[in-house]
């Protein structure tokens, strides 16, 4: 039996005068995959930030698993990826320290780790192949294994809802490969997963499911029905996979 795991609802998000988000609504069922598509500025990163909680919408709700973002952030049962440019890299924290605040609301108010919560952090460094590199700082990683240990924070934190803001931006074809499995696992293991990416060749193998953004929802469903030149060229205003594939 599939269940609501989230509902975007007549979401808008003005910045001063940008509207970012204009009535965007999106329902996803628990263990998809789904990718998040759009062109620079269409409002991924905002979407996002409004099913975090971190951008307050001026109209428009959300719920994930019937909770609010900040019930949910409470219950740690949502993770994110951030887009490398919102981490400050410089930050002076172990790859290790960082897959533990996966495990903070785990924790009493002192934040002191049990041996549960140790556990749970070397399972998730396992399972991202991040092990060799856990007393390492943050910054000293490579694209990838960056966005691995914000995955690894995800599911130290037992998360149900995932969302990843280009997890795929500059990260090797292995690392890729490596993510993208990671990802299959833990959506058959129940959780669900919006993606935001701007490789469309890769959407099919990666994601159940497409939404195709432009302020607000222009298409969402199966990635070859969501990804027609009709809807390409409304979103992006050309031939996309026509153009990359001439380059
Ligand atoms: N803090 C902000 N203040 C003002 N405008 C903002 C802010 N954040 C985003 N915007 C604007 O809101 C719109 C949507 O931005 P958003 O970052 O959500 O898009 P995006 O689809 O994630 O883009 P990209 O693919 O480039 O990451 C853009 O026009 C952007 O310039």
């Amino acid at each position: 039996m599939s269940s609501l795991a989230l509902k975007v609802h007549d979401v808008c998000v003005n910045y001063g005068e940008v509207k970012a988000l204009e009535g965007a609504s999106l329902e996803l069922q628990a263990g998809r995959i789904c990718g998040l598509v759009g062109m620079n500025g269409s409002g991924k990163s905002t979407l996002f930030k409004s099913i975090m909680g971190l951008v307050k919408p001026d109209r428009g709700t959300v719920a994930i698993h019937g909770y609010s973002p900040t019930q949910a952030r409470k219950k740690g049962i949502i993770g994110y990826v951030p887009q490398s440019e919102d981490v400050d890299w410089d930050f002076p924290i172990s790859v290790r320290d960082v897959v533990m605040m996966g495990r903070y609301g785990h924790m009493g108010p002192l934040r002191r780790p049990k041996a549960a919560d140790r556990q749970a952090v070397d399972d998730a460094m396992e399972r991202t192949e991040l092990t060799e590199f856990a007393s390492r700082q943050i910054g000293q990683l490579s694209g990838g294994q960056k966005k691995r240990a914000f995955v690894a924070r995800g599911i130290a934190q037992n998360a149900t809802m995932l969302l990843l803001d280009e997890p795929f931006a500059g990260v090797d074809k292995r690392s890729e490969a490596t993510m993208t499995r990671l990802l299959r696992e833990l959506a058959a293991s129940g959780a669900t997963i919006l993606v935001s990416t701007h490789d469309l060749h890769a959407l099919p193998k990666l994601a159940d499911e497409a939404v195709l953004l432009m302020r607000k929802v222009l298409a969402h469903g199966t990635p070859e029905s969501v990804l027609t030149p009709a809807n390409l060229a409304l979103a992006f205003g050309l031939d996309v996979l026509d153009r990359e594939s001439a380059s």
